[in-house]
């Protein structure tokens, strides 16, 4: 059988989620959370977190310590929060835990198998604790090992495992139940880029063909640009990013890099003299031009020879995850957005004084 295709042949799939659309035509969210709260000691993880996550592929990101997993353990009911409640696919959050848990799919980080199973065996158990029957139990884990590109090596002992297939043993093990919503922790940690790509490309089908919703917590920005509808970010403990992988590539203003053949002062005083915000981008080589409308570019051309320079390229600025990233960590960026795709209206964003820079 084609593994791609194991999940959806599967028989009593025992979960169904149902995803309607709101008001607005946008997609409801799978998981709406208000005012959660939770503290260690003195050190609060987690501070006033109110979050709206849609169905697709969200990233979770931050920098260490900013409070991901704490989240995911709360939304897991596996750790006690101090405030706050909403939902979790149909059921309330955090009153009903059992059938939240038995929802969703978790990939913890760290390793999780029992020493002297063969990786078959390990799959199974997880099969018969998510309460499918012997047989059906073990019919899914071979599909689920199929799935996750196991061959004979399912019968070895999983401790003989390299982390690669441990990773992908976690991830078999997490899908067996055939939960609509997975929470995965750094699910590429240790996999050869091959097996990195194989990896990715799962968890894109699973979405797209199998109708799954994930939660991808990674540092591996690339992971997250390859994979995901919507990003996440949180830092100390809060939510400072909310929104579509889209949106957040777009610039708040329409921007133009250009590479300028010649005297590129001239023209970037030609081009401030009407208006228009430059920064010089060292790196590139390149001029960064805001507020230019596309309609607007064969003014470049003009300006550029009226200050005897030529333009060389001219293309629309994205802004990087990496950057995005950079700058809400430092405290540059702060986006508050609606976390059901599209609605990006209310964004701040507040680069443009922290980049600003002469050519
Ligand atoms: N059991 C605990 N006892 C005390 N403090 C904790 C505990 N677990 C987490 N913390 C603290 O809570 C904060 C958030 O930690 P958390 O592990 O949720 O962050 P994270 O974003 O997942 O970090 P990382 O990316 O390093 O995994 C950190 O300051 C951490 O030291």
């Amino acid at each position: 059988m084609d593994p791609a295709r194991a999940l959806s042949v599967v028989q009593g799939t025992p979960h169904r989620v149902h995803v309607p659309l709101q008001r607005d035509g946008t997609l409801e969210p799978i998981i709406e959370i208000d005012n959660v709260s939770k503290r260690y000691g003195d050190i609060e993880a987690l501070r006033d977190v109110s979050l709206r996550i849609p169905p697709g592929v969200t990233g979770l990101l931050g920098p260490n310590g900013s409070g991901k997993s704490t989240l995911i353990k709360a939304l897991l009911g596996l750790l006690h929060t101090q405030a706050g409640n909403g939902r979790v696919l149909d059921y309330k959050w955090p009153r009903e835990t059992k059938a939240i848990r038995d929802s969703i799919g978790y990939l913890p980080e760290d390793d999780c198998y029992i020493a002297g199973l063969e990786g078959i065996e390990s799959v199974s158990l997880m099969a018969q604790l998510s309460g499918l029957p012997g047989r059906e139990g073990l019919r899914r884990s071979h599909e689920m090992m199929d799935f996750c590109g196991f061959g004979e090596e399912r019968y070895r002992e999983v401790e003989s495992y390299s982390t690669g297939m441990r990773q992908k043993l976690k991830f078999a093990q997490a899908l067996v139940h055939d939960p609509p919503l997975l929470i995965l922790d750094e699910p590429t940690t240790g996999l050869d880029p091959d097996q990195r790509v194989a990896m990715l490309r799962r968890i894109r089908n699973l979405s797209t063909r199998h109708g799954k919703s994930i939660i991808l917590s990674t540092h591996i920005l690339p992971d997250v640009r390859s994979v995901c509808d919507h990003v996440v970010i949180l830092v100390q403990g809060t939510v400072r990013v909310i929104d579509t992988l889209e949106n957040l590539s777009r610039p708040i203003e329409p921007t133009m890099h250009v590479s300028v053949i010649g005297d590129h002062a001239a023209f970037a005083r030609r081009v401030v003299s009407e208006g228009h915000r430059v920064e010089w981008q060292a790196k590139s080589g390149t001029l960064r031009i805001s507020g230019i409308q596309p309609e607007q570019t064969p003014l470049l051309w003009h300006w550029a020879a009226e200050c005897d320079t030529a333009i060389g390229r001219l293309e629309p600025a994205v802004n990087s995850l990496e950057q995005i990233f950079i700058d809400v960590a430092s405290g540059t960026m702060t986006a508050g957005i609606s976390a059901t795709a599209g609605a990006s209206a209310d964004r701040t964003v507040q680069t443009a004084e922290a980049r600003r820079a002469s050519p």
